[in-house]
């Protein structure tokens, strides 16, 4: 079989370097055009040394990258960017996997609001398909484009689909969300708040009274019970740890209801999502450069017998980004779910 051509546009931020390791060891991909604007010229060896022997290729300006010759193109890139330049490769037949927000959400004023910008690639949006692969996987298969979902909207709803899909959350009920991210949340691009000395030995939430993830989750929620959404409330907080991503997500579920057994029954069948037994709690060091939500929940009796506390950790560069990314290449491709994913976290 050969190997699909593979081309990065963004390969010098943080998922961009991050799909470069991953798809390293994928036996059926191989990268051939890597695309930065700064770096134009220079060879991957001399600003990755970690890639020094396994890759041979120089960043291409993307403006003069033929990326049409590509099977599958990644944009690792700001948002806006793949909104303006996907449409032209999927005419020519190209798959497109965008990590950015461009076309995560089907309600266009709704994203203008959120993203401050006009959106200008309706056509392109219709065929979209919102890349949190566990949900959409059948979907997934058929597209051509796949909008890969957000880093907290995959940590926070990975737990709460299978309480949405078996109706098993009181209604009228808030479902809260409170999660941390570490910083490589916020790209490579310089700015104070990630400078050492502002998130180090430092945390603080941030987009308290509303963050752009708030309406990507909602949407979610929504294609289960469009008044629970309304009902969510998500507040992120910067961490100083370089990768990684946990949810503590508090939900009231109706009378003798297990929510562990759902979330368990329900990811039977899903390599990438595990499910930890009762009273576990999960550590982002578990999944650290690992394509894995790790969950665990816990009933919280001291409060009533219908809260449940659902906790979910993830790499925030991985199953957050990169790694479900090429997950959702690999269903794109119909190619095993799990191939080049087989990382196994990095401990301590
Ligand atoms: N970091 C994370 O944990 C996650 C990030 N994402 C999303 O993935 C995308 C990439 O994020 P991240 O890797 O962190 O970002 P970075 O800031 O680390 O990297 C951005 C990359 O895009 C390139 N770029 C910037 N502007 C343009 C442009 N106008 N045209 C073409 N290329 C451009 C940059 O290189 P150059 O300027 O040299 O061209 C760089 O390679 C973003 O949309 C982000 O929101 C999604 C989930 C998680
Ligand atoms: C720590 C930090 O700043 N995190 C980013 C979210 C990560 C990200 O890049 O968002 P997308 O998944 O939507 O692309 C933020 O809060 O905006």
């Amino acid at each position: 079989m050969s190997k699909l051509n593979i081309g990065i546009v963004g390969a010098t931020g943080y998922t961009g370097v991050e799909l470069l390791r991953l798809l390293a060891q994928h036996p059926h991909a191989q990268v051939q055009i890597i695309t930065s604007r700064g770096e134009a010229g220079v060879h991957i060896a001399d600003y990755f040394p970690s890639l020094r022997g396994v890759y041979d290729l120089r960043f291409q300006d993307p403006e003069h990258a033929d990326l049409s010759q590509c099977d599958v193109v990644f944009f690792a890139t700001p948002h806006g960017v793949a909104m303006r330049d996907a449409p032209a490769l999927l005419e020519k037949g190209v798959k497109v996997v965008d990590l950015s927000a461009d076309f995560r959400l089907q309600d266009v004023p709704t994203w203008e609001k959120w993203y401050g910008m006009p959106f200008t690639a309706q056509a392109a949006l219709k065929q979209a398909v919102y890349g949190i692969s566990e949900l959409n996987r059948a979907q997934i298969q058929q597209a051509q484009l796949v909008a890969n979902a957000g880093c907290y909207p995959t940590c926070v709803s990975l737990p709460l689909i299978p309480l949405l899909k078996n109706k098993v959350l009181q209604d009228g009920m808030p479902i809260i969300s409170d999660c941390k991210s570490g910083v490589s949340g916020a790209g490579r691009k310089a700015a104070v708040g990630t400078l050492l000395c502002e998130a180090g030995d430092n945390f603080k939430a941030y987009g308290v009274a509303g963050h752009r993830h708030l309406p990507e989750i909602r949407q979610t929620i929504a294609l289960f019970d469009e008044k629970l959404a309304e009902k969510f409330i998500f507040v992120p907080h910067l961490t100083p740890m370089i990768r990684g991503m946990h949810a503590t997500t508090y939900v009231h579920v109706q009378d003798n209801i297990n929510p562990h057994d759902l979330i368990a029954d329900f990811y039977s069948g899903s390599p990438f999502v595990d499910v930890m037994p009762i009273g576990s709690t999960p550590e982002t060091r578990s999944v650290r450069g690992a394509n894995i939500c790790r969950i665990a929940a816990q009933r919280a009796p001291e409060y009533t017998d219908n809260v449940w506390i659902l906790m979910s950790v993830q790499d925030n560069l991985v199953k957050g980004a990169a790694g479900q990314a090429v997950q959702n290449m690999n269903l794109m491709c119909g190619l095993p779910e799990t191939a080049g994913l087989s990382q196994v976290a990095l401990l301590p």
